[in-house]
């Protein structure tokens, strides 16, 4: 026994040396290890995929209940945060700017933008800069918008013309407001960006709704080759995204040469450059660009950009306000009595009106509060290392603001759910990126450089819609009956057109007011 007991005691001393020196290494190494943000638990190989629904937004806003506002997840091999609160957005988006304002490379976007020679895409370098510049210069200033004010009155006047006869129509059919937003976007943006001669776009005026929902559902579907390299593209091509990918490529490619070719043959010598002139021009004369060859493939991705960015977005916010005052006869009233107390008798609002709109401009903004067309904003992806509220972030993690959810966080909003335009009446909260509970056009150098003249469409567009139509529901349709359902895609629509009977709103006769 005490033989056994001798020959035992060095080798438990042993074990026990071995065990503490493996525990002074494992604490060694648990300082350098990584500390990632908490995030649900995940499975091999896809990581937390399984728990993404169709509506992103809304999975991630349920985790981030559970896990924080800053929530480290993994899609296939890429690590993701996802930000969930005012101070995170904050830091990501003001604070460390500058280590993370790149874009990732994905798929869809990569192949709508020709590897990412467009704005909204491009990974942060000297050709961003570059391009954001000429187009904040060429279209996106006060200035310029302002000028391009009469595109909006005739384009506007034009709708209200063709609304005004179907509400002369006896049998009330309804009026597809869904179609015409996209439509009515769709003209003013094409004129205002690629010029005031361009006709034929090569897109049905009715098919332009649902080209774009086929891009933006093929840019927010889940593309297997993001996620999983070396394999992901042959469940793609099972999938059929690849093909998906390709056809809308291609239809929007026709439509881009069409609009060069249109450009190109232009015979009239005093048309003012528009900025498909200024691109072909810096593509003959590779003139502004110091450093990065500027190519045909670069003009069509920016021409891309203002009209899938352009078009989209401004549409989408209009009919989501006008959904939720239909829903809403209370604020509907109201903000039709101010427009209709601040125009001229019979007259069409002209932007000269705007500014005296401030309940309109509250409905706006209460809108892009609880549907703001870009919910995750565009996705960002790390530069280099840096920590946030103590957590390591590492460069190419995938960087997603979740705007919608902190639009809905009753941390900063009371009663977030319900639809009240005065808990903006006070003016201290804008949309201009300065207030990072309310970020529908995001914050920072990647901020939407369009918000101007998107702000002015969406504006002018409501003013008028609202001044001269009362809006009825289709018969036996009540106001809880308006279905508020999304549709998934990168950015977010109302999944079910928006149909009301537009009645013509008669102004009292001169001895009645
Ligand atoms: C109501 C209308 C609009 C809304 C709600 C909106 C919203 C947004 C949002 C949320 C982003 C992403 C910001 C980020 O990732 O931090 C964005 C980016 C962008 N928007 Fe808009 N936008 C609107 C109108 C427009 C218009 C009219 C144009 C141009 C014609 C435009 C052009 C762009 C571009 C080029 C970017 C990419 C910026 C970059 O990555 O540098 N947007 N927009």
């Amino acid at each position: 026994m005490l033989l056994i007991l001798l020959l035992l005691l060095p080798i438990t001393l042993l074990i026990f040396l071995m065990k503490q020196k493996i525990f002074i290494i494992k604490l060694k190494r648990s300082e350098n290890e990584p500390r990632l943000p908490p995030g649900p638990p995940r499975l091999p190989i896809i990581g937390n995929l399984h728990q993404i629904g169709s509506l992103p937004h809304r999975s991630l806003c349920q985790l981030s209940r559970r896990y924080g506002s800053v929530m480290h997840l993994r899609f296939g091999g890429v690590p993701m945060i996802i930000v969930s609160s005012a101070e995170a957005a904050k830091e990501v988006l003001k604070i460390r700017d500058l280590e993370c304002c790149s874009r990732p490379h994905l798929v869809g976007s990569g192949t709508l933008s020709y590897n990412n020679l467009d704005i909204s895409f491009s990974p942060y370098g000297e050709r961003w800069r570059e391009m954001r510049k000429i187009c904040v210069l060429k279209l996106f200033n006060i200035k310029k918008v302002k000028s391009f004010r009469f595109v909006r009155e005739e384009e506007i006047s034009s709708l209200i013309d063709s609304l005004s006869r179907s509400s002369n129509n006896l049998l009330q059919t309804p009026a597809n407001l869904s179609e015409m937003m996209f439509a009515l976007a769709a003209s003013i943006t094409l004129r205002i960006a690629f010029g005031k001669t361009f006709g034929k776009s090569g897109l049905d005026n009715d098919k332009f709704e649902e080209t774009i929902h086929r891009v933006q559902s093929a840019l927010g579907s889940f593309a297997a080759s993001d996620f999983f390299p070396y394999v992901g593209w042959i469940v793609d091509r099972l999938t059929g995204l690849h093909s998906k990918l390709e056809s809308v490529f291609h239809e929007l490619d026709n439509f881009y040469e069409r609009v060069i070719e249109e450009h190109l043959n232009r015979t009239t010598q005093d048309d003012q450059e528009d900025i498909v002139d200024l691109m072909l021009r810096i593509e003959r004369d590779q003139a502004e660009f110091s450093e990065v060859q500027f190519t045909r493939d670069c003009t069509k991705a920016i021409i891309m950009d203002i009209f899938l960015a352009g078009v989209d977005t401004g549409a989408i916010t209009i009919i989501w306000v006008m959904a939720e005052l239909v829903r809403n006869p209370r604020v509907m009233r109201k903000a039709q009595d101010e427009i209709r107390s601040c125009v001229k008798k019979g007259k069409l609002v002209s932007e000269s009106d705007i500014h005296q709109l401030h309940y309109l401009r509250m409905v706006i903004k209460e809108t892009l509060r609880l549907h703001p067309a870009i919910p995750l904003l565009l996705p960002r992806e790390a530069m280099s290392q840096f920590k946030l509220f103590g957590y390591d972030v590492y460069p190419k993690t995938l960087l997603q603001v979740n705007v919608w959810a902190i639009g809905r966080d009753p941390n900063y909003w009371h009663n977030p759910e319900e639809f009240f335009p005065e808990r903006f009446s006070d003016g201290s909260i804008d949309f201009k990126g300065q207030h990072f509970e309310f970020l529908p056009f995001g914050a920072g150098r990647r901020t939407c450089p369009g918000i101007h003249m998107g702000i002015a469409m969406v504006e002018l567009t409501l003013a008028n819609l609202l001044c001269c139509f009362d809006w009825k529901l289709p018969d036996g349709m009540k106001e809880t009956d308006i279905d508020m359902d999304e549709e998934s895609g990168l950015t977010t629509h109302k999944k079910f057109p928006l149909k009301l009977i537009p009645v013509r709103y008669q102004w009292p006769s001169e001895n009645q007011t």
